[in-house]
């Protein structure tokens, strides 16, 4: 059994994976304890190894994957930069300052693009957004504040915006708010759109032979409707660390 890890900066999602790929079991956690719980918990055959692709800082990572090790005796192996993967280039001016969560969804959009140019945004703490082209030059991309982040943000900055976002989730209206509650989580909604939208229309201007795209991350169903054919990838993070991260006991 393989435990793979996705550390995002507000959630880990984990999963399980039996002989061939199977997953067996799945979860998101906000907390190295409650990983540690739900692993425990969940009555799986024993762990023969991890592999991990964290964005947090390196002593985080280091402080779980030693923690792993001592409680279920697993090496842990981490996605780590590269700036050339199977053809597929990494644009930064400094590959290895590239989260490396992108780097895995741009892996994972080359490979379910079959040669054309994608685009893939991954819509969680943080929204990013990374294009790449037909050739699997990466052209680079662009980041901003997710949902999360917007919102408190606001209530950060204001005297008067106050709510429990517990309240918020579920919100999926479009009309004007009535409430600062409406009003706020609305607004974040367009806010987000109109940042998938424009992402379409740069890359029809940059890909004019045709592209994908991809969504992926917690808040991807949100903005499904903006972009016409996009495809909604759940576990896009997954399979690029599969690609990146073999396993011999796979
Ligand atoms: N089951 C869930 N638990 C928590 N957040 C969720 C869940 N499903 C969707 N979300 C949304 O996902 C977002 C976090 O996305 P995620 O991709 O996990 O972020 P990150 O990788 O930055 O940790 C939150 O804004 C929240 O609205
Ligand atoms: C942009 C991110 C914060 C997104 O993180 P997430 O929302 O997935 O938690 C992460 O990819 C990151 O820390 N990147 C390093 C900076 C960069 O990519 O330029
Ligand atoms: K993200």
């Amino acid at each position: 059994m393989i435990l793979e890890l996705d550390c995002g900066n507000s959630l880990i999602k984990w999963r399980l994976l039996a002989a061939g790929a199977e997953v067996v079991d799945t979860g998101i956690v906000d907390s190295d304890d409650a990983l540690i719980a739900a692993i425990s918990q969940s009555d799986s055959p024993a762990l023969a190894a991890c592999r991990l692709v964290s964005v947090r800082s390196d002593e985080e990572t280091q402080q779980l994957k030693e923690r792993l090790t001592a409680t279920f005796g697993i090496a842990c192996h981490q996605a780590l930069p590269v700036e050339v993967w199977n053809g597929v280039r990494n644009g930064y001016r400094d590959h290895q300052r590239l989260g490396m969560d992108r780097w895995l969804v741009i892996l994972a959009a080359v490979q379910l693009a079959e040669g054309k140019a994608c685009v893939v945004l991954d819509l969680g703490t943080a929204v990013t957004a990374d294009l790449v082209d037909a050739q699997g030059e990466h052209q680079g991309g662009f980041i901003c504040p997710g949902i999360p982040l917007m919102r408190r943000e606001l209530q950060t900055h204001t005297r008067r915006i106050r709510y429990d976002p517990h309240w918020a989730s579920g919100e999926r209206y479009e009309a004007p708010g009535r409430t600062t509650i409406e009003a706020v989580e609305r607004g974040c909604l367009y806010m987000l759109k109109g940042f998938v939208r424009t992402q379409y229309e740069l890359a029809q201007e940059m890909f004019a032979e045709g592209c994908e795209i991809f969504l992926t991350g917690g808040d991807a169903e949100l903005v499904k409707h903006v972009v016409p054919g996009a495809r909604i990838v759940p576990d896009m993070v997954f399979a690029g660390l599969a690609l990146a991260c073999p396993l011999e006991n796979e």
